[in-house]
This record gives structure tokens, sequence and C-alpha cells, in this order.
């Protein structure tokens, strides 16, 4: 995927990273990038928060990272968790390719550890849009881990991939019962394929 990346797409241009990618993964081999079809989805979410700060869980190689990136005011921050140290070296190269570094900063370490080190460690206050995308069994937990944290404000905004498939069903539970979120299903399909999947848009009410 990399190689299609530094092939493919021109340096400083995140539109054609992003389009690199896609074209690679329905050509050559499925990835689990969030893709183009929910891309629009997510884009029009950062569009409409244009938030300040952003939380995204599960970088993997950077894909979502550099769609986000791109929408990004220039003093916002995005960081980006991900535990696996070889998808974090790929997508260092690919938010690189993509000229998005100063925008980005790529925190290596599993979400559990670092979400209650996030105001010490990176002076943020609250997160204006966090995206879940990571092991499918740590939305909810991380998710109570952040309201416990202080990390989530009146209006901060939770999207979050695959809770139709894989799915999510105990985070989807909890999210459209609690009183504390408002939530809005955006039905889609899993990335490269017409099985039905979709975001989940949700509103921390405080
Ligand atoms: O399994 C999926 N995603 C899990 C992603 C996990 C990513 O996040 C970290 S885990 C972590 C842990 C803690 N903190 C940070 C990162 C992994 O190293 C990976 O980079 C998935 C699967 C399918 N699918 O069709 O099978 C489709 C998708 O869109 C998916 O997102
Ligand atoms: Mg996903």
């Amino acid at each position: 995927m990399l190689a299609a990346v530094q092939k493919n797409a021109t340096r400083g241009d995140p539109r054609s990273v992003v389009k690199a990618i896609d074209q690679f993964c329905r050509q050559k081999e499925w990835a689990m990038n969030v893709g183009d079809e929910k891309g629009c989805i997510l884009d029009s979410v950062v569009t409409e928060v244009n938030p300040a700060t952003v939380l995204e869980l599960g970088t993997y190689c950077g894909y979502s990272t550099v769609r986000i990136a791109s929408l990004l005011p220039s003093n916002a921050k995005l960081i980006t968790l991900e535990f696996n140290p070889d998808y974090a070296a790929i997508a260092r190269q690919v938010i690189a390719w993509a000229g998005l570094e100063d925008k980005v900063q790529l925190v290596e370490g599993a979400s559990g550890d670092w979400i209650p080190k996030m105001k010490e460690k990176f002076g943020i206050e609250t997160f204006d849009l966090v995206f879940l995308d990571h092991w499918k069994d740590r939305y909810l937990p991380d998710t109570k881990l952040m309201e416990e944290c202080g990390l989530l404000r009146k209006g901060s905004i939770l999207l979050a991939d695959n809770v139709i498939c894989p799915g999510t069903p105990d985070y989807l539970e909890y999210i459209r019962n609690s009183p504390r979120y408002k939530s809005q299903y955006f039905k889609s399909h899993l990335e490269y394929t017409k099985v039905e999947d979709g975001l989940e848009k949700s509103v921390f009410l405080g």
C-alpha cells in the first residue's frame, strides 16, 4: 500500500494519497481503511464540526488520519493512537507523503493507557471530535474512560466506524440508550464491498 502511495500519489497532496490507497484496495488487496464511501461521511462530519482538537483511535495505515487532517483548520491538533508499531511506521510515512505531519501527532501505544494521560502529556482539555476505528471491543470501555477523564465536553462528537460490520453491539447499545448522548446512524457499506456497514455519530450532551 505504501509503495502504491509513493508511486501514484503526489507529495503534499492528501487527496491523491487517499485516491491511491482506495485504488490499491479496490484493485490489488482489500484493507480495513474506512474507505471512500464511508470516508465521504467522515469528511462531511469533520467539515461540519470544524474541530480544533481531534482524537483518532486506531491509526492503522493512516488513511483516515490523512482524510481528517486535510480538512482541519491550521491551528487544529489531531492525535492518533496506534498499538501496532509496524502499522505506526507505515502510517507515519503515509502522513508525511501527504505533507500533514505538522497537523498530526501519532502516538504509539494502547488507547486505555494513553487516554488518561491526554491532559498532562498533550495539554488537551477536551476533544471536539473523536473517531473510533480501533479494536471493536475497546469502543465502549474507551468511551467510558474518556467520560471519566473529562475529555468530552457538551457538544463533543463521537464518530464510530464499523458499528454494523464487524459490529460493536455493546457500544451501540450503550450510546443509543444513554441519556448523555444523542445518536444518529449513517448507513453505508463496508469499505470496498457491498456489505452493509455504517458510522454512528453521537453528540455528548454533558
Ligand atoms: O478490525 C477492524 N479494525 C480494528 C483496527 C485496529 C487498528 O487499531 C489498532 S488497535 C488499537 C488498540 C488500542 N489503541 C489504539 C489502537 C490496530 O493495530 C489497528 O491498526 C476492522 C475490521 C474490518 N473488517 O471488515 O473486518 C473493517 C474495518 O473497518 C475495521 O476497522
Ligand atoms: Mg474500520
